[in-house]
């Protein structure tokens, strides 16, 4: 259902300057409505100003503008009769109503130190008006610490809220996700130690409103990094599943990633940013310009099955976009091969393909990972919620031919088409680096610990005898060999996934409304 808005000239001797505009917005769209006082001397209502009283009322609706941004605008309705206009008014009310997945509580995380430090600022000045002419209510939490969120989504009432909301970055995210998920598997006696457990899918949508540094989540499953835009799919109570991995070590839980897990580049990156924290966003450039020169490679064993499931492939040239046929289809099949042989029988029926060799970088994404330093992102092609990741291997090449592979993550041109550089839509994988394997093999072999970090062999190769560290979602893990399964449609944001594009619709007339149905 829609409300047509028409916007029209009020003084008819002055219409030359106000434009008609007419618009239709679905009522999913529309963010409230408000009996309004209408004030004659603020308008020049011509022709109505011999009237005695008029009775109004504003609809604020989403405007969508240029490469996915969203506004809040606003049309006055009036007349002279007041019933009417009460009737209006009301069955606006109920159709509002009626919109059963707009959220009514939210309970919100602010990260005050994120990205450029401005978490705080932008909730309040951005986000919470517009939760409060929504009709919102909300629990806010400033965190005074790292995991202050995660913490305390184990001991609240979690079941008493419609969402989430975290205001911050990716590592913000990653936080209340995993007190999310994690809250869930506790209350359903499930144990996340068990790399094969079927973990419950967590219905308690998350928003995210973005102040962080890299805000890949949000740009990837939105289409920009806008806290306003955000803050609108919150309110509409939009919804997007998501795929999550986990990482396991020996029977270890480790972490969730819906992200990136990346090992060689963006783990060298990472660890060596989180020293420059004090830079904020900048850190990043630094580091990646520093490791970009260090030009170090790893070697190791990567195991994986395929995802046979799913229709799409990496190197498909159609994005997942707002209602994605694929990763519909991938969820019915997964459903399907789950109740038909149970998870354990399925997996381990299936082959294990093996590649061992020299690596730059592998980098695991569940999502394309696109944000405004990559604006098609790591994978272009990878699906929100096929219940698959991509599985990226770039081998050792020359420092220019890596060189020209990272200029592709920023511009059109295909990043798989290079001989050094694989990628695999897989379900699971595992990864043992060349030392590990080493050690495990030759445990009494003390001596090949004492090398300093160099290769000793080869003092000039850039190959590292040490390990490098997974980027997990923008934070460091602790071990280097891993193994790693995704859970299709884990969890769920307040988001529709990008939307095909959109025409710019920017630039209405704030000149007053009549009503025209
Ligand atoms: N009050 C706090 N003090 C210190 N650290 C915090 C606090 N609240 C949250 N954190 C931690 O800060 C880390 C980084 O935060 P966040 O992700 O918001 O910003 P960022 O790292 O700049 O952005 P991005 O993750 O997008 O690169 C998170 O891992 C989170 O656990
Ligand atoms: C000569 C031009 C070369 C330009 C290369 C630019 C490449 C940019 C790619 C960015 C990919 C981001 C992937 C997302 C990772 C997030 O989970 C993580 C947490 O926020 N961010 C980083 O690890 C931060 C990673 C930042 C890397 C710079
Ligand atoms: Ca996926």
């Amino acid at each position: 259902m829609y409300l047509l808005i028409e916007r029209i000239p009020l003084d008819p001797s002055r219409g030359s300057c106000v434009h008609t505009e007419n618009c239709f917005v679905p009522i999913s769209e529309i963010i409230a409505v408000e009996e309004t006082e209408f004030n004659k001397k603020q308008r020049n209502i011509g022709r109505w100003q011999k009237m005695a009283k008029l009775h109004a009322f504003t609809v604020h609706y989403v405007k969508k503008a240029r490469n996915h941004r969203w506004r809040c605008s606003a049309a006055t309705f009036w007349c002279v009769d007041e019933h009417l206009c009460n009737q209006w008014t009301q069955a606006l009310k109920e159709l509002l109503e009626m919109q059963k997945s707009r959220p009514k509580q939210l309970l919100v995380y602010i990260n005050p130190f994120g990205g450029k430090r401005q978490g705080k600022r932008i909730y309040e000045q951005k986000v919470a008006p517009l939760f409060s002419l929504a009709s919102i209510s909300t629990d806010v939490v400033v965190t005074e610490h790292a995991n202050h969120a995660k913490d305390n989504l184990f001991e609240v009432n979690i079941y008493k809220y419609d969402g989430v909301v975290c205001v911050g970055g990716d590592g913000m995210f990653s936080e209340v996700m995993h007190g999310l998920i994690g809250r869930m598997q506790k209350d359903s006696g499930i144990d996340q130690n068990n790399p094969k457990a079927s973990l419950v899918q967590c219905n308690i949508r998350i928003g995210i409103i973005p102040a962080g540094s890299t805000d890949c989540i949000c740009y990837s499953t939105v289409g920009i990094s806008d806290p306003v835009t955000s803050a609108l799919h919150i309110i509409v109570g939009d919804c997007q599943p998501l795929d999550v991995s986990s990482v396991h070590h020996n029977d270890t839980f480790l972490k969730y990633s819906v992200s990136l897990l990346g090992y060689g580049f963006y783990g060298d990156i990472l660890k060596d940013s989180e020293k420059k924290r004090w830079m904020g966003p900048m850190r990043y450039d630094y580091s990646g310009f520093k490791t970009f020169l260090s030009h170090h490679y790893y070697e190791g064993t990567i195991a994986y099955q395929p995802a046979k499931h799913t229709h799409g492939s990496p190197r498909d040239k159609v994005s997942c976009r707002t209602g994605c046929y694929i990763c519909k289809q991938s969820e019915k099949q997964l459903a399907e091969q789950n109740k038909e042989h149970g998870l354990k029988k399925e997996e381990g029926e299936e082959e294990w393909k093996v590649i061992k060799g020299k690596f730059l970088a592998i980098n695991a994404v569940n999502m394309s990972c696109a944000c405004p330093r990559s604006p098609k992102g790591l994978s272009p092609a990878a699906h929100l919620a096929d219940g698959s990741a991509d599985l990226i291997l770039v081998r050792k090449c020359s420092r220019f031919d890596f060189l020209r592979y990272l200029v592709r993550h920023t511009n059109q041109d295909d990043q798989f088409d290079f001989p050094f550089v694989d990628v695999y839509r897989v379900k699971c994988f595992q990864f043992t680096s060349k030392l590990s394997e080493d050690n495990e093999s030759n445990v009494m072999d003390v001596g090949k610990k004492r090398f300093g970090q160099f290769c000793r062999d080869h003092p000039a190769c850039c190959c590292n005898i040490v390990n490098s560290t997974w980027n997990c979602d923008g934070e460091t893990l602790d071990s280097s060999a891993i193994e790693v399964r995704v859970h299709c449609q884990l969890m769920k944001l307040f988001a529709r996934g990008i939307e095909e594009d959109c025409k710019d619709e920017a630039g209405h007339s704030q000149s007053s409304i009549e009503q025209l149905l």
